[in-house]
């Protein structure tokens, strides 16, 4: 299972400049997470204090067991071989072929045989796509193959932990949907625990269990994707909805005056470009791709939020709910599919399910390696219970009990 990361009243700054102050939360076990906020707000910073690169000057990371700001640095050497961390360009080395490149943390990390080294590249290579491509120097392959070479590097030393720094950035919608795919079944296969820094809100809709958010030097929000996406809170209405017209701007901080000749645009009927998307109606997160296991995280973090829904505004509690019934309705859809694709096979055992991916196909072939594996279909609908709200509640209808 992976890593629970805690966060407590962490504070960077760069000289006289405060990065972000007093930051506090909790990345659960094995949850999916996605960290938002406009453009040097400190997003990357944060990702690498979290791995001890920069050093707070106040508050704690509590990994394992281990504050990772306290410890000896032979702890922290220990401590990072929990994390795989995908950079925003992919870090690889321009001179290694991808091959050595994804081998490169094994070699360091481990004192594993060449063969043993091979088969676990392989096995990386194979998962994210790019069979075929290992001998190929990162100069000579597209920026979503990079991504997924860094992707797969992460992932050698099999990780408990997963930071990905804006995976999407420099690749087109479909690539990312792929990539955001890849991250959901990696997620159900070994549980990690995953932190997404992103600004794209498709990801931030569909893929993590918990959102935050940072602005103005500030945590604004952490918590169930829900929260923050009906939040009424401008800062997180404009964001989300790409919109001029808000406390966000070009700069750090919106003065006065533009404030005030926004409001009178506005008010004028000029749009500030955003789109007029209702976040508040939940899109289905996405699911492991049928044959993956169900994601174990995703089952404590329905029993996390169920527990906590009491403490949530009755808008975010519908909102919850409603994510909930869509989640049940997928997952009974998916299996009704799979029993048919089953019953396919066994009629017409030559149609192979299972099959392993194709070799590379040029450039920036897309992986179907984790096409279907038979027999691993999600166990049946549970019954879900809103704690101090009385009874249970069959989870495909929400439960109408708030004044
Ligand atoms: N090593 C450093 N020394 C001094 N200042 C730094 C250092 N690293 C980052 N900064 C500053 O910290 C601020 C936050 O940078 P960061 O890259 O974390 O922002 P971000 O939210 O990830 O931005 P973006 O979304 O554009 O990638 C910036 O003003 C940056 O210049």
């Amino acid at each position: 299972m992976g890593v629970e990361v805690s966060v407590e009243g962490l504070t960077k700054s760069f000289g006289s400049q405060n990065i972000w102050r007093d930051v506090t939360f909790t990345l659960p076990s094995g949850e999916v997470n996605a960290l938002l906020g406009p453009s040097g707000t400190g997003k990357s910073v944060f990702l690498k204090t979290l791995i001890g690169l920069l050093h707070p000057e106040q508050g704690s990371v509590i990994i394992d067991g281990t504050d990772i700001t306290l410890c000896s640095a032979k702890e922290l050497y220990e401590i990072r071989k929990l994390f795989g961390v995908l950079f925003q360009d992919g870090a690889l080395f321009g001179s290694m072929s991808l091959y050595d490149n994804i081998a490169f943390p094994l070699r360091e990390h481990t004192k594993k045989k060449e063969d043993e080294v091979r088969r676990i590249v392989m096995e990386k290579v194979e998962m994210v796509g790019l069979l075929g491509a290992e001998d190929k120097l990162p100069g000579e392959i597209s920026g979503g193959m990079r991504k997924r070479a860094g992707l797969a590097r992460a992932l050698v030393l099999d990780p408990q932990i997963i930071l990905c720094d804006e995976p999407d950035s420099g690749l087109d919608p479909v690539r990312t949907a792929y990539i955001s795919q890849l991250l959901i079944d990696i997620n159900a296969t070994i549980d990690a625990t995953i932190l997404i820094v992103t600004h794209n809100i498709n990801i931030a809709r569909t893929i993590p269990d918990n959102i935050g958010m940072l602005f103005r030097k500030e945590l604004v929000m952490f918590g169930p994707r829900e929260q923050l996406l009906t939040s009424e809170q401008p800062v997180v209405k404009q964001f989300l909805s790409g919109d001029r017209f808000g406390p966000i701007g070009m700069s750090e901080e919106k003065d006065e005056a533009v404030a005030a000749a926004e409001a009178a645009m506005q008010a004028a009927g000029i749009s500030g470009g955003g789109t007029k998307d209702d976040f508040t109606e939940i899109i289905p997160q996405v699911q492991p791709n049928p044959g993956m296991p169900e994601r174990k995280a995703s089952v404590r973090h329905r029993e996390r939020v169920l527990e906590m829904l009491p403490t949530f505004t009755p808008n975010v509690q519908d909102a919850i709910l409603r994510s909930i019934a869509q989640e049940d309705e997928i997952k009974a859809q998916n299996r009704g599919e799979m029993a048919q694709a089953h019953a396919a096979t066994v009629a017409a055992p030559a149609v192979a399910l299972g099959k392993s991916a194709p070799d590379y196909a040029g450039d920036d072939a897309v992986t179907q390696s984790w096409a279907v594996a038979p027999g691993l279909v999600d166990g049946p609908t549970e019954e879900y219970e809103v704690p101090n709200e009385g009874g249970r509640h069959s989870s495909t209808e929400i439960p109408d009990n708030r004044s």
